[in-house]
């Protein structure tokens, strides 16, 4: 007879609360797919009387996040609490050391110590799998480590924040305000602790460190990637990049340049009617393309307690089947540290900004493009509003140091209203 795989769950908020779900309801086919059974044998959180809608009479508890991972009667330590230090680290060390399997769901984590932690683990021969830490129930992980193992990887594109992108197409479908749709993405279980995190960009870019290190093979550097996030989009951006033909995204782009690998995670204008102009709510999108594979595209709910769990339980039925492999898709030891510069490529922008309403006031700012060596493709003036002459501008390719430049310039000339708004436009 074969033994049970024993887990503990460190955290019982909406994913634990997915993950006891699924093993409650699905035991059987959990059992005759992992060829044993999986069983939850003690679980940790801060309270242990709050009503999640699970009976957890069960399972032994914990107080300490870390004593969990020390318990002789676990095989698998599952940390869903979250957070880049504190109890996650610590309890994710203990386990490692301990000589337990660890499934994690912390991007954070993962994206800032995942190089430490991919080596203590291989160090002992345990794994360490977090394919619910980048977006959410997609099997991204799974497809490039395994799927596309045999590719040279050459960029991976996509929509990984579930929250950026149900604010996002929210406001633009319902015409509601910020306010109402980001409390709705509450409900749905969608936020981070810390939702800055989510509007910032800092989860999604946590998510794109991961990937960068699995296609490229590079040591995971949070740092590498050109950041911003979606706090500065505002009805306008969206309503006049619909008048465009184009939808705003927060894109995650990593691609092997002749500069070297180019990571960043911001807002850009994408086609509506293009693959990622369409997703809409809490979906996400990753564009993967490989030298023999040519393109794949994976699109899924990236966040929410079913979803997540249902990732998190995929992980713990390769460990029960045995199934083993470098945490990064290659020993953590043979990772490159990346050559990798913040930048964006060269691509057509988006410039929206309030001038004053004076003659020349258009001529001064076109004329400060031009001498950023920024080329104007389009133009395009809406209605005023007060002494406030808002302008449209599309650009033809550029970079982003050429945009930046041209928007220090344009300040310079003193007819700018406000701060202006630059979206670079993926068009393919
Ligand atoms: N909610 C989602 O859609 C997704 C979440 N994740 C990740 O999954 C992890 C968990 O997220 P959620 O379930 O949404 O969080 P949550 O806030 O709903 O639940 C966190 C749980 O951890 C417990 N916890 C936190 N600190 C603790 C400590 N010091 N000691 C004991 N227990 C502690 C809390 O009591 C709570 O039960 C995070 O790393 C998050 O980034 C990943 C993908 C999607
Ligand atoms: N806060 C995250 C949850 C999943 O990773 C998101 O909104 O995508
Ligand atoms: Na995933």
């Amino acid at each position: 007879m074969t033994t049970p795989l024993r887990l503990g769950i460190a955290g019982l908020g909406t994913v634990g609360t997915g993950l006891i779900k699924i093993v409650q309801t699905n035991g059987d086919l959990l059992a005759r797919r992992a060829g044993r059974a999986v069983e939850i044998v003690a679980v940790c959180a801060r309270s242990r009387t709050r009503n999640r809608g699970v009976d957890i009479s069960g399972y032994a508890w914990e107080d300490d996040p870390v004593a969990l991972a020390r318990r002789p009667d676990i095989d698998v330590v599952v940390e869903l609490m979250g957070g880049e230090n504190g109890p996650a680290k610590a309890l994710t060390e203990a386990a490692i050391a301990a000589g337990k399997h660890v499934v994690s769901a912390n991007k954070a984590l993962l994206a800032i110590h995942g190089q430490a932690l991919a080596e203590a683990a291989e160090a002992q021969g345990v794994s360490l799998r977090y394919e619910a830490a980048v977006a959410g129930g997609i099997p991204v992980i799974k497809s490039l480590a395994e799927g596309l193992a045999g590719n040279r990887i050459t960029r991976i594109k996509g929509v990984m924040n579930g929250t950026c992108n149900y604010i996002l197409t929210r406001m633009e479908d319902a015409g509601l305000p910020y306010d109402t749709v980001f409390e709705e993405a509450n409900q749905l279980g969608y936020l981070e602790a810390d939702p800055t995190l989510d509007v910032g960009g800092i989860d999604a870019a946590h998510k794109l460190t991961l990937l960068s290190a699995i296609a490229f093979g590079v040591r995971p550097d949070f740092d590498a990637i050109a950041l911003e996030g979606i706090q500065r989009i505002s009805i306008e951006d969206i309503r006049a990049a619909a008048d465009l033909g184009l939808r705003i995204k927060l894109l995650g782009v990593a691609q092997m340049t002749g500069r070297g690998l180019e990571q960043s995670m911001t807002p850009c204008l994408v086609p509506a009617d293009s693959p990622l102009g369409q997703l809409k709510g809490g979906t996400n999108m990753i564009v993967i393309e490989g030298d023999a594979v040519d393109q794949i595209i994976l699109r899924g709910p990236g966040a929410g307690e079913g979803p997540t769990a249902s990732a998190v339980i995929g992980d713990v039925i390769d460990i029960a089947r045995g199934f083993h492999m470098p945490v990064f898709g290659q020993p953590a030891a043979t990772l490159d540290v990346a050559v990798s510069a913040k930048a964006m490529g060269s691509k057509p922008w988006y410039l929206r900004m309030g001038l004053m309403d004076k003659p020349g006031a258009l001529a001064k700012v076109a004329e400060a493009l031009g001498n950023a060596g920024v080329s104007i493709n389009r133009m395009r003036q809406y209605g005023h509003q007060d002494t406030r002459a808002p302008v449209l501008i599309i650009t033809h390719k550029t970079t982003r140091d050429a945009i930046d430049h041209a928007v220090d310039l344009s300040m310079k000339t003193g007819v700018v209203v406000g701060e202006p708004v630059a979206l670079a436009i993926e068009e393919d």
